[in-house]
This record gives structure tokens, C-alpha cells and sequence, in this order.
């Protein structure tokens, strides 16, 4: 393998119309954030990796990126933008009133995703919705969310809800270490049935077992909240969202949202509501977020929060392929027509016209066809004339 050419594993060069694409969806994020009154804040791209051991792991340690500095500590390429905005609001924005609305446009790096051909670097447009508890910071996310995807473009997708209190309750009722616990998580949320099946045999006798087995097939449309009310006999989790569905239902949003009680999230400081955006057709999320009311107070400042994150890139790889523009004119200037050449190409649609570097008319006219361009304008002596290539 030559170092020198390929890039690293998880990586690769974006070229011309995927970058056109990922402009297009920044642009369309950024812009209804601020419309919605948040304000931008962009974080080091490496921090110390003890930050994301403050309130729990959002990821396995093996998934980050890590560095080691002059000094000998260990820094991470950033894994996740919300630890680092918990941190900020925790301490410069310390003195900023609550609640506050923060949004980025930047990249998290996290390795072990090349396997399923994803990457390691994620292009991420994200909130946080600091200081605010309850149902109508909920609402105010949820509603955010699927605008976000219906901004960018896209039509056939859906946000789907759950709760890590429902889990937390189910949990509550076992006899089971937290080791087994833990591994049961990782089953649901990896929809691993069999797997999960084998792990709560022994368990069988207790009351919860049974809702728990099912936890990773409860999804799909409001009626799931039935069937897990009777499984489990009922649920504070389930009661509130029943309660933000029928909130967003008055508000025109219930065709873009679904349940899925088994989401019970890998990143760990999670807490309330958690939820995702998938498109139609495509398999992975394209959107993650959730309530999480305990990470900016492991930074020394209490604060509930909630917030979500889209994944830029999936959400382009959904749209239609952008059209590039085609080079049409190609244009051979004389001595002094720099400034009226120039002109010409800032006169014209982006992409459509470039300077030639030659002196000699006929290299000017061999770069034309090579580019495919159909004409050359000459501009020399004041004169302009074209020249059909
Ligand atoms: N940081 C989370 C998304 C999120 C933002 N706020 C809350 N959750 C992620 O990358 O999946």
C-alpha cells in the first residue's frame, strides 16, 4: 500500500457535485436554525479525551480517534459536538441565561463504521436546546427535527420516538446485574432477537422479562404504545409519549412520526425522549438526538437539555444528484483586458466560463475542445470577437 496516494481507512476525497450536495443541505440547515433563533458555535476539532468520560462514555473508548500530545496526554479527534457544547455552556456561557439555543456545522470522527462503508468522519448540522425540561422543549426539537429533513428537501421520511425511561423502568423491575443489563441494551439496540431471547431465559419468571423481549419489535405506528402499555401494565415513559404525540398530531406533524421502544441508544448520557430520522429505502439513521438532563451539570452547571444531530452526507446521498455546470466559453485575453476578461466570467452563471492561460489563440482554441466548451470569446486591442470552437 503507498501512503502516499490512498487516504486512511474511513476517510476519502469528496469531489465537485457530492461537495455541491453537502453545501446545499449545510445551507439548508444553518439557515432554519437561524431562523429558529440559534446561534452558532464551533468547537476544537481535538479535545482531551477525559472530557468524554465526564458524564459516562457516548461511545465505546475503541470508536474515538485518539492523539497523544507533547506532554504525553491523550487527546481525541472530536467523537460528538454535544459533550463539547455541555462543556461551553457549562463554563464561558456560564453567565448567559438559560435557556440557550446553539447550533454547529462541523465534523465527528468515529472509527469502526468502514466496515458497513461508512465513514469515519461525519459531517454533522446540529442543536442544542439548553436549559429547558419538559414537553414544550420536547415539542420545539421534534418539530425542528422534521423540518429539518422536509428543509433539505427530502419527502418520504419519518422521525422515529422513544424513551429511555421505558427501558429504565422495565430494567428497574429485575433482578440483574448491570453487566447483564448493559448487554441486553446493546441486543435491542441492535435488533439481535436471538441473541436477546437466549440472554433473558434464566429471567423468564420475573414480570418484566416479557416486555423486555419484546422491546426490540415494538415499533411502528402509535398503536405500539398500546401493546407496550399492556405488556408492561403501564408506564410514565409511555403515558408522556402518548401525550407529545398528541401534541404534534394538533400541529399538522403526525405523518412524519412513528415509535420505536426499542431505541435505547448506544451514546449513554441520554435520559429522556431520544429519537431518529430515517428516509425511505435508505437503512441507517440519518438523523440522532434526544434529551439528555445530567451532561452540562457534570460540567458544573445544571442544566436539562435536549438536542439532535443530522448527518449531512446521508441526507445528500437521498436527494436527486446535483446538476454540474458545463463549461460553455472559454476566454483568450491580450495584454491589459485582464480586468475585462475577469468581468466576463463574474457576469456569467459559476462554472460556465474560465480564463485560458495560453498565449497562442490556437492552444486556446485545442483547450476548448479537450474541455468540451463551445466557444472563445477574444478580447484583445479593446476588441472582443468569438470564435466557434
Ligand atoms: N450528538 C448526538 C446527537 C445529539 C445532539 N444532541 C443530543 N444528541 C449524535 O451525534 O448522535
Amino acid at each position: 500500500m503507498s501512503y502516499n496516494v490512498n487516504t486512511p481507512e474511513g476517510t476519502r476525497d469528496r469531489l465537485f457535485a457530492e461537495c455541491r450536495e453537502r453545501r446545499q443541505v449545510q445551507q439548508a440547515l444553518t439557515g432554519l436554525f437561524r431562523r429558529r433563533s440559534y446561534a452558532e458555535v464551533i468547537t476544537p476539532e481535538v479535545e482531551f479525551y477525559d472530557l468524554f468520560l465526564q458524564s459516562g462514555n457516548p461511545m465505546p473508548q475503541e470508536a474515538m480517534l485518539k492523539i497523544i500530545d507533547r506532554s504525553g496526554k491523550i487527546m481525541v479527534m472530536r467523537p460528538d459536538s454535544t459533550t463539547p457544547i455541555a462543556r461551553v455552556a457549562a463554563t464561558k456561557l456560564r453567565s448567559v441565561p438559560l435557556p440557550q439555543r446553539l447550533y454547529y456545522d462541523q465534523t465527528v470522527f468515529r472509527s469502526g463504521r468502514e466496515h458497513r462503508g461508512g465513514s469515519s468522519e461525519i459531517a454533522q448540522c446540529g442543536v442544542e436546546l439548553i436549559g429547558a425540561s419538559g414537553r414544550k422543549a420536547d415539542l420545539e426539537m421534534i418539530a425542528l427535527a422534521v423540518d429539518c429533513l422536509r428543509e433539505s428537501g427530502l419527502e418520504r421520511f419519518h422521525i422515529e420516538l422513544g424513551h429511555v425511561g421505558f427501558f429504565r423502568e422495565l430494567t428497574a423491575r429485575m433482578d440483574m446485574s448491570a453487566d447483564a443489563v448493559e448487554r441486553m441494551r446493546a441486543l435491542i439496540e441492535g435488533k439481535n432477537f436471538a441473541a436477546l431471547g437466549d440472554l433473558l431465559e434464566p429471567y423468564a419468571g420475573q414480570s418484566a422479562a416479557r416486555p423486555l423481549r419484546r422491546l426490540s419489535q415494538l415499533f411502528g405506528g402509535a398503536e405500539v404504545l398500546d401493546e407496550a402499555e399492556s405488556l408492561s401494565g403501564g408506564s410514565d415513559a409511555l403515558d408522556y409519549l402518548r401525550d407529545l404525540y398528541a401534541e404534534l398530531k394538533a400541529a399538522g406533524y403526525e405523518r412524519y412520526i412513528r415509535f420505536d421502544l426499542g431505541l435505547v441508544h448506544q451514546i449513554d448520557y441520554y435520559t429522556g425522549v431520544v429519537f431518529r430520522g430515517y428516509v425511505e429505502g435508505a437503512g441507517d439513521a440519518v438523523l440522532s438526538g434526544g434529551r439528555y438532563d445530567k451532561l452540562v451539570e457534570a460540567f458544573g452547571r445544571p442544566a436539562q437539555a435536549t438536542g439532535f444531530a443530522v448527518d449531512v452526507d446521508a441526507v445528500a446521498s437521498c436527494l436527486p444528484c446535483a446538476d454540474l455546470p458545463r463549461l460553455e466559453l472559454l476566454i483568450h485575453f491580450g495584454d491589459g483586458e485582464l480586468a475585462r476578461a475577469l468581468a466576463v466570467v463574474d457576469a456569467r452563471a459559476p462554472g460556465t466560463a474560465e480564463l485560458s492561460p495560453f498565449r497562442a489563440l490556437e492552444s486556446t482554441l485545442n483547450l476548448a475542445r479537450e474541455k468540451g466548451a463551445d466557444m472563445v470569446l477574444v478580447l484583445e486591442n479593446g476588441t472582443e470577437r468569438l470564435v466557434e470552437v
